[in-house]
């Protein structure tokens, strides 16, 4: 009997996932394409960044002093042309941009970027009913597993307990609330049958008036190297319970990530969260 060599299954040494990587130069667009080169199953096919920027034309891994083979460009198809999936870490409207060209391409994508207005986030739904999207603020297992606790702790915790989110990250970033605190929110709100939108206070100045039972507050650090630090704070009479995460190290992210690009193989259309590939709804 004559058998039939079998086909490599994709996302293997054989036949890796192959990954294009926009926002190639950032902070973290360099965790990303280490992560990727560390990964018997992925493949860097493809790196994207601004016109403006002087790692345009450079080696995607040079910083890590290899050859990938693999050059930055601003050219978005150019970047996609080879690549399966792409992972993005940048800023919305440059993930909307790109993933324009996914859509068209019938490239997957796995978005990290925060700060999307909610007419942007429905741009992306749209282009979810072409393409396979996981989009979350946070990559992490750790702040998934955390969401989780916090939807348990809300409920337990749904009267007499003000709410407040704290968080904290480095000098650069430039949304506030971060996109893993307002979902702290989302996740707490919904877990009390509210709607954040409705209850949600981002600032306190002056003369505030005592505080509404009803409401959850955010307050923002920014300051030197702080990877990202988020605390949910229920503060009772007498007692008061804090659920903390910090991160020491953005591999987390990027590892995440990863494990979204293999959850995302084989799907044609859909957009999922970091609760689908984890396995945690
Ligand atoms: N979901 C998660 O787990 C995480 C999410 N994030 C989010 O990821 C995003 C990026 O974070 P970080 O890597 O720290 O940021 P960086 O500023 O270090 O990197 C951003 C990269 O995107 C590029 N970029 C900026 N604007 C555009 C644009 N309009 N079009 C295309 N590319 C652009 C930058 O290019 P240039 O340098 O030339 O400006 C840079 O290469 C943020 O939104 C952050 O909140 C971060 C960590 C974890
Ligand atoms: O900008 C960052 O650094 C981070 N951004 C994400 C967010 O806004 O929640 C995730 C993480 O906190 C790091």
């Amino acid at each position: 009997m004559t058998q039939t060599p079998s086909q490599p299954v994709h996302g293997t040494a054989a036949a890796p996932h192959r990954i294009a990587v926009a926002g190639a130069s950032g902070r973290m667009g360099h965790m990303l394409i280490e992560a990727i080169r560390a990964a018997d199953d992925c493949q860097l096919a493809g790196a994207l960044d601004m016109g403006q920027s002087p790692a345009i034309g450079l080696d995607a891994a040079a910083f890590l002093g290899h050859a990938s083979g693999v050059p930055i460009t601003f050219d978005v198809r150019a970047g996609l042309q080879n690549a399966q999936v792409l992972i993005d870490f940048t800023r919305p409207e440059g993930t909307l941009a790109h993933l324009r060209v996914c859509r068209e391409l019938g490239v997957n994508a796995v978005i990290g970027t925060t700060g999307f207005s909610d007419a942007q986030k429905l741009e992306i739904a749209a282009a979810a009913k072409d393409i396979a999207i996981m989009m979350a603020p946070n990559m992490s297992v750790g702040v998934n597993v955390t969401l989780k606790l916090l939807e348990m702790a809300a409920r337990g915790l749904a009267t007499g307990y003000d709410i407040e989110i704290i968080e904290a990250h480095h000098r650069h970033k430039v949304d506030a609330p971060s996109g893993t605190a307002l979902k702290m929110g989302e996740v707490v709100a919904g877990a009390l049958g509210r709607d954040l939108k409705d209850c949600a206070v981002y600032a306190r100045e002056g003369i505030t008036g005592e505080r509404d039972p009803s409401t959850i507050g955010f307050a923002s650090i920014r300051g030197g190297d702080i990877v990202g630090d988020h605390t949910v704070l229920f503060a009772g009479i007498g007692e008061r319970i804090e659920i903390t995460h910090k991160s020491s190290s953005r591999a987390t992210y990027a590892q995440g990530s990863l494990r979204a690009v293999r959850y995302l193989a084989g799907r044609r259309a859909g957009l999922f969260d970091m609760f689908d590939v984890l396995g945690l709804k």
